[in-house]
């Protein structure tokens, strides 16, 4: 489409927008990759008008924890694949995590991510640069050539920095480029080499335990050391109670600290395992009822401001193996939005203006991107989203090459119809002709 003689006309929407408090039935016009004002516009014109009634219309998701697995590990995904998986979640932004092969700790793998998602991803992708050479956790990679290459954040995820000395150097760095790092919470000599949560499950399962204090004394020491420093730390994918009560006082004290959360965490418990069936093995892992409770109120009041997927794709032949043995890891970028609309909104727990604020607004504040919006002149990020639509999940329709997803075979409701990144339709539902002729 020549975006330069049409646009679209997306008409009787309901309009949701975090960043005005926006939640009104209206019009929304698209031109040139924005969202404008079409008085602005001669009156021939042409726009296309796509129908929006009985539809939601939103600014597109930012997932700020997604592994694309590009390069290297190409039979899990491909930046094609996890793109198109994304844009059929209603994502437009994904934040690709460094441990590929080889890991993003150089400025070539990460010109080499940009210019491969330039050519083949259909929504906006921001590479992450290691903390550390080979995410190993004993030399400090080099920042200042990582961010100038277009590394948006610095994180070792997968493996968390031991040393705490590395760390501090770690922070005053990332502190004086101003960027953000993405923390991993992990103690590996607590974790220990455990696969769940260590408890009653994991004493009846038989299975090791990597127990919540953890990711909890990690959490503690970080807070420390972000308070020392004032680096932009972002803890990744929290898990506990205790942990989140340590991110409410550090926010208390001012100290300059962010959370996200993933969608397994606040759907599922560690009960979940009872069949050791792989597809519920992930890192953190699932925990109690009570840390559940704990992180959905904590998405609620708003100290975690982010909920990410930590799509973390796995081959078949990878999962189908014994417990211990199975790589850590869920898929998440297909199933996101309606598990979270499942799990805070139609439970009653969360407006949808505050959800669709941790999915877009929290991200774009940790990470430094313009603030998704459906105002004039912001990018035409967006998505039209079936809120009534019920659906079951079927990993063999994932467009993500990852089939190991905790959630085969849930009723949801609210799915994707349309979504658009730069003011271009990069995913619609098959079978609807949204476009009125
Ligand atoms: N979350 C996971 O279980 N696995 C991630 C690593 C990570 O996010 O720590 C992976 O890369 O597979
Ligand atoms: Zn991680
Ligand atoms: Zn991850």
């Amino acid at each position: 489409m020549d975006n330069k003689k049409t646009g679209f006309h997306i008409s009787s929407g309901r309009l949701i927008d975090p960043l005005s408090c926006r939640d009104e039935i209206g019009d929304l016009y698209v031109a040139g990759g924005k969202i404008v004002d079409p008085t602005d516009f001669p009156a021939d014109f042409q726009w296309l008008r796509i129908d929006a009634q009985g539809l939601i219309i939103a600014p597109g998701l930012i997932d700020m924890h997604v592994h694309l697995r590009e390069p290297g590990e190409t039979r899990k995904e491909t930046i094609r694949t996890g793109t198109l998986a994304a844009a059929a979640g209603g994502i437009t932004t994904v934040v690709a995590m460094p441990n590929t092969i080889p890991p993003t700790d150089n400025p070539d793998t990460i010109t080499w991510i940009r210019k491969k998602a330039e050519k083949e991803a259909v929504v906006k992708v921001y590479p992450t640069g290691c903390i550390t050479e080979g995410r190993r956790g004993e030399k400090l990679s080099p920042f200042q050539s990582l961010v100038q290459a277009g590394a948006i954040a610095l994180s070792d995820d997968g493996n968390c920095v031991q040393n705490s000395r590395m760390m501090y150097l770690a922070m005053e760095f990332a502190s004086i480029l101003n960027v953000p790092i993405l923390d991993h919470c992990e103690d590996t000599a607590l974790s220990n080499g455990g696969v769940m949560n260590e408890g009653y499950w994991s004493t009846l399962l038989g299975l090791p335990g990597w127990p919540s204090v953890a990711e909890e004394i990690m959490v503690s020491r970080d807070i420390l050391l972000c308070e020392k420093t004032q680096a932009r730390i972002h803890l990744q994918h929290l898990t506990t109670e205790g942990s989140v009560r340590l991110l409410r006082e550090a926010k208390k004290r001012g100290i300059p600290i962010s959370a996200e959360v993933c969608p397994h965490h606040i759907a599922l418990t560690e009960s979940a395992l009872r069949d050791y069936d792989t597809r519920f093995k992930m890192n953190p892992p699932l925990r109690g009822q009570k840390d559940r409770e704990a992180l959905i109120e904590a998405i609620v009041d708003g100290t975690i401001e982010v909920i990410a997927s930590d799509h973390a794709p796995h081959t078949v032949f990878e999962k189908e193996v014994e417990f211990e043995k199975a790589p850590f890891g869920v898929v998440g970028l297909e199933t996101l939005l309606a598990v979270c609309l499942k799990e805070l909104y139609f439970s009653k727990k969360m407006s949808l203006l505050d959800l669709f604020s941790r999915l877009t607004l929290g991200p774009s504040r940790v990470l430094g991107l313009p603030q998704p919006s459906l105002d004039y002149g912001s990018s035409a990020d967006l998505i039209l989203l079936d809120l009534g639509a019920e659906w079951t999940v079927e990993a063999s329709q994932f467009l993500s090459k990852g089939r190991n997803t905790p959630f085969e075979g849930l009723s949801l409701k609210g799915k994707v119809v349309l979504t658009m990144v730069e003011g271009q339709i990069v995913w619609k539902m098959e079978g609807k002709d949204l476009v009125v002729k």
